[in-house]
């Protein structure tokens, strides 16, 4: 930690998962700090900043600058350097704490603070240092949306960049440091336990702690110095275990299982599209590579968060390149040739499946038979039709909704 640096807290978290409440605890706490504050609200009246003022009985000198109509991942980056670059001006505060919209992505929100964004006047890395990521998640509703078997939740809100709710959701989840598992209160528990596991599976770097309307002790998100950019980057579970990829054994924890599937032979483009739009509901997070017969050229990326579903072109296959790019790239990353074959190099299935309650020896099953048989091999691929790669557009979204 840079002593003269401003640390950094970022609050994200889904709509109603309790972002206001925590912070608002945080603010009314005896920490010794005095906090600056950052709200994002997407609406048109800054309800949030209104509320927080108000609960916290901020001293008027305290400050809070509102941000709304747009989100601070997005459309209002710059604008929220410029004024975190004014407040930093003045300096009579000794911690920033950004709660960020309910559909705003972590990322860019970190990559703001951790590294500038051109089109601003201000350049933070000097002044503020990311200190912690911090996920607010709606116990309730998780828990909800699994017994629902459906989404993880049951907002409607596009984002931006056009992005589900579920979809940003698990970025937030993904990309964070501590993860609040917040309105423990409303569910029992048994389920608490499970919703824990699912949570681990999905992100095991972070630290999960239980709440009931935010009472989290002030030093779990501030000053914990747990922000790591590329850390966090690679955080990810499914990351994690296509990279450890030690067990393609199912592993089951309270009904929660996750599984790498690995096969060298492709796909038949069609079986695998009708597949992947009719993936189990059980099915929390489906994310990996695989390879589609015909398309030698590229890896077909699959992402499915919740019952949201994509799937298509998503990088050239190693094996494309020319051989000194190669030897360059594996240079750079050793372990990476471990699964070269010589025939097809890089060009295989991995795809990591996390669900809760599901099948995996069916799901198992129908994968298999998507994978061409030993008389498709012989055939001639480019007579198939590609359904990953419409005329206009490059990605196909599969919504089996
Ligand atoms: N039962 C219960 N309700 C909670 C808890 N935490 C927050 N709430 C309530 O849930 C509602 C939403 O909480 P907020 O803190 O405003 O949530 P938010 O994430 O800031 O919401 P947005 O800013 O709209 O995205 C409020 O009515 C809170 O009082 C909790 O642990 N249990």
């Amino acid at each position: 930690m840079n002593d003269d640096h401003i640390p950094v807290t970022v609050l994200s978290g889904s709509l109603g998962a309790g972002k206001t409440t925590v912070l608002n605890r945080v603010l009314t706490a005896d920490h010794g700090l005095d906090v600056a504050v950052v709200v994002n609200d997407m609406g048109e009246v800054n309800v949030d900043a209104e509320h927080v003022a108000k609960q916290s009985d901020l001293a008027g000198d305290e400050e809070i600058i509102e941000m709304s109509n747009g989100c601070i991942c997005c459309r209002l980056r710059g604008d929220m350097l410029d004024e975190v670059g004014r407040l930093a001006d003045r300096r009579e505060f000794d911690y920033l704490l950004v709660e960020s919209s309910g559909i705003s992505e972590p990322v860019p929100v970190a990559q703001t603070f951790a590294m500038g964004f051109e089109d601003a006047s201000f350049d933070p890395t000097g002044t503020y240092e990311l200190d912690t990521m911090v996920t607010v998640v709606n116990a309730h509703s998780f828990w909800e949306s699994f017994d629902s078997g459906s989404a993880l939740t049951n907002q409607q809100l596009e984002d931006d960049s056009g992005r589900v709710p579920e979809e940003v959701l698990l970025d937030q989840i993904e990309f964070c440091d501590v993860l609040l598992c917040n309105k423990c209160d409303l569910v029992p528990d048994d389920a608490l336990e499970e919703i824990e596991v699912v949570l681990e599976r999905l992100q095991p770097r972070a630290k999960i702690i239980r709440t009931e309307f935010g009472d989290v002790d002030p030093d779990e998100i501030l000053g914990t110095g747990r922000f790591d950019f590329q850390q966090a980057q690679d955080s990810a579970g499914w990351k994690h275990e296509l990279k450890h990829d030690h067990h393609h054994d199912p592993q089951e924890e309270h009904g929660v299982t996750s599984f790498v599937y690995q096969r060298d032979r492709p796909f038949h483009p069609k079986r695998i599209a009708t597949l992947l739009s009719d993936l189990p509901d059980e099915l929390i997070r489906a994310k990996g590579f695989f390879w589609s017969a015909g398309r030698e050229d590229v890896a077909m990326g699959v992402d499915k968060a919740g019952t949201s579903v994509r799937a298509g072109p998503s990088g050239k296959w190693l094996a494309t390149l020319p051989e000194q790019e190669r030897k360059k790239y594996f240079a750079a990353r050793p372990g990476l040739k471990d699964d070269w074959s010589d025939e097809w190099g890089d060009r295989m299935t991995r795809l990591v499946f996390i669900g809760r309650e599901f099948e995996e020896d069916a799901l198992i099953e129908r994968l298999d038979d998507c994978v061409l048989t030993d008389d498709e091999m012989d055939e001639n691929w480019d007579a198939y039709i590609d359904p990953f790669e419409p005329q206009e557009r490059r990605e196909l979204a599969l919504t089996n909704q």
